[in-house]
């Protein structure tokens, strides 16, 4: 039974690390380090509650460094799922980059291949009018070469990419939020 087709307009894509739990510059390479933010949980909950689809796109190359492996992957999104619907609320489909920046993949962001399987295993024709919230500029990226409208958060790298990239904080492009909580709230506020 093909899923039906969902409009882009009603979905967020989330990226992971510094967005839905603590990030770290050695990485998240453990079950034990997988810390989701309390308001990400219970942010992606209301938006899901409110009817959007939530998806997460995130890069993995610290399994391409052997940090980890696809079980221990498996095993924190089977924790994040399981913490959303407590909070109930659900997500929609969780998509990954495995590769490390020599691999020549065509999915880890900045560049778009990680979003379109994203949109293909949603059954969405077109992603564009939808949110990609991240913390590094390649989430912003990678969304915008797809349509999406790019929200950065402070929380994980995003001070860290502000800093970089001070423009991104006063274009009419981009919105800035303190954490996933914080653009949940104006989002769902806007809505009727
Ligand atoms: O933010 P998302 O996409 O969910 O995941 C990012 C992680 O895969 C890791 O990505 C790495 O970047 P490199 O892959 O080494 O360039 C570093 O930034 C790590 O600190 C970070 O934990
Ligand atoms: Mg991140
Ligand atoms: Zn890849």
């Amino acid at each position: 039974m093909p899923r039906a087709e969902k409009p882009a307009a009603q979905l967020v894509i989330l990226d992971r690390d510094g967005v839905i739990n603590q990030d770290s510059d050695d990485y998240v390479k453990s079950l034990d380090e997988f810390l989701p933010y309390p308001q990400a949980i219970d942010a992606i909950a209301r938006l899901s509650r409110a009817g959007w689809t939530v998806a997460v796109a995130t890069n993995q190359s610290g399994i391409a460094r052997g940090y980890y492996d696809e079980t221990t992957l498996a095993a924190m999104h089977e924790r994040l799922n399981a913490l959303v619907a407590a909070a109930g609320g659900e997500i929609a489909h969780i998509v990954h980059c495995p590769h490390g920046p020599d691999d020549g993949c065509d999915c880890r962001k900045p560049l778009p291949g990680l979003l379109e399987r994203l949109g293909t295993e949603l059954g969405i024709d077109s992603l564009a009018g939808s949110w990609m919230v991240g913390d590094s500029l390649r989430d912003l990226e990678a969304g915008e070469a797809v349509g999406c409208r790019p929200v950065l958060v402070r929380t994980g790298k995003g001070e860290r990419t502000l800093a970089r990239h001070p423009e991104r904080s006063g274009d009419d492009r981009t919105q800035v939020f303190d954490d996933l909580a914080g653009f949940v709230d104006w989002l769902l506020e806007r809505q009727p």
